[in-house]
């Protein structure tokens, strides 16, 4: 049952994320298409997982729509068009300043002064805020990411393969903090993957591109927090995968 504070924790997060839109995108790499004609809806505090075969583009994808790259044609639209969204963007490497401690890291970039301790609190790092990166396991350096981020309240976060160097059980762990702050935060989320298992627990679609298209767009309407012994997750985690395999 949904407690009152819940519900209206989820009528702020709506208000928090922003509608995607992109429109006929492509992009080449000298002769090399990698991407054409790519149309994708996100709703605002939607999480979408893109997944495909290594090399098939879905970095390059997110990183068109995080203005790291230019298109060779379409567009990437956001919201109502007026403003360009406070954006942020993890990758596999945390990319931490290793002269600089886990507060000063997250705290890295902020025009004004911000207490970010309620934030290393919520990625479960408050008692290390005064460690260097050098003694933290990569899992609670991707925490430390994670806060870099969020401490910048982000309405949309760009996710690429972030828990793709943790091992197995750090990685699921690292997808409850994830989905967990999501949940309450209510941004925009695009995850780049090639863990389908880690696309179904976390996404309310998978889309998979193959070609430089998109191939596949999958609701996942399963309840949250999703439980990997559930057997409809099963049955989608299979069907995606045969999908995601299946010989060009
Ligand atoms: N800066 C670049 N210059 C030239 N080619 C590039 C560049 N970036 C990406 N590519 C090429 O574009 C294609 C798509 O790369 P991209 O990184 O988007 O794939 P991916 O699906 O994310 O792969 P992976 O799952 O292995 O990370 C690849 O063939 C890659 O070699």
């Amino acid at each position: 049952m949904q407690t009152m504070q819940e519900g209206q924790a989820g009528a702020d997060a709506a208000r928090r994320g922003i509608a995607v839109s992109v429109q006929g995108l492509g992009k080449s790499y000298g002769a090399r298409q990698v991407l054409r004609g790519i149309d994708l809806t996100l709703a605002a505090g939607e999480f979408v997982a893109v997944v495909g075969r290594s090399g098939c583009g879905k970095s390059t994808l997110l990183r068109l729509i995080a203005a790291l790259e230019t298109p060779a044609a379409g567009a990437v639209r956001f919201g109502d068009g007026t403003a360009l969204p406070e954006t942020r963007v993890m990758f596999q490497d945390s990319r931490l300043l290793p002269w600089k401690n886990v507060a000063d890291n997250v705290a890295l970039g902020l025009s004004r002064h911000v207490d970010v301790r309620p934030v290393l609190q919520q990625v479960g790092l408050e008692d290390r805020a005064h460690d260097w990166p050098s003694v933290l396991s990569g899992g609670q350096r991707q925490r430390v990411a994670l806060a870099r981020a969020l401490v910048h309240d982000p309405q949309l976060l760009l996710l690429d393969e972030p828990l793709g160097a943790l091992d197995a059980l750090t990685r699921i762990e690292m997808q409850q903090v994830i989905e967990r702050l999501w949940r309450s935060r209510g941004f925009t989320a695009l995850l780049v993957t090639h863990d389908v298992q880690e696309a179904v627990a976390l996404a309310d679609r998978v889309v998979l591109i193959e070609d430089g298209e998109i191939s596949m767009d999958c609701r996942i309407d399963l309840p949250r927090p999703r439980s990997r012994g559930n057997p409809l997750f099963a049955k989608l985690e299979e069907d995606i995968l045969s999908r995601v395999l299946q010989p060009a």
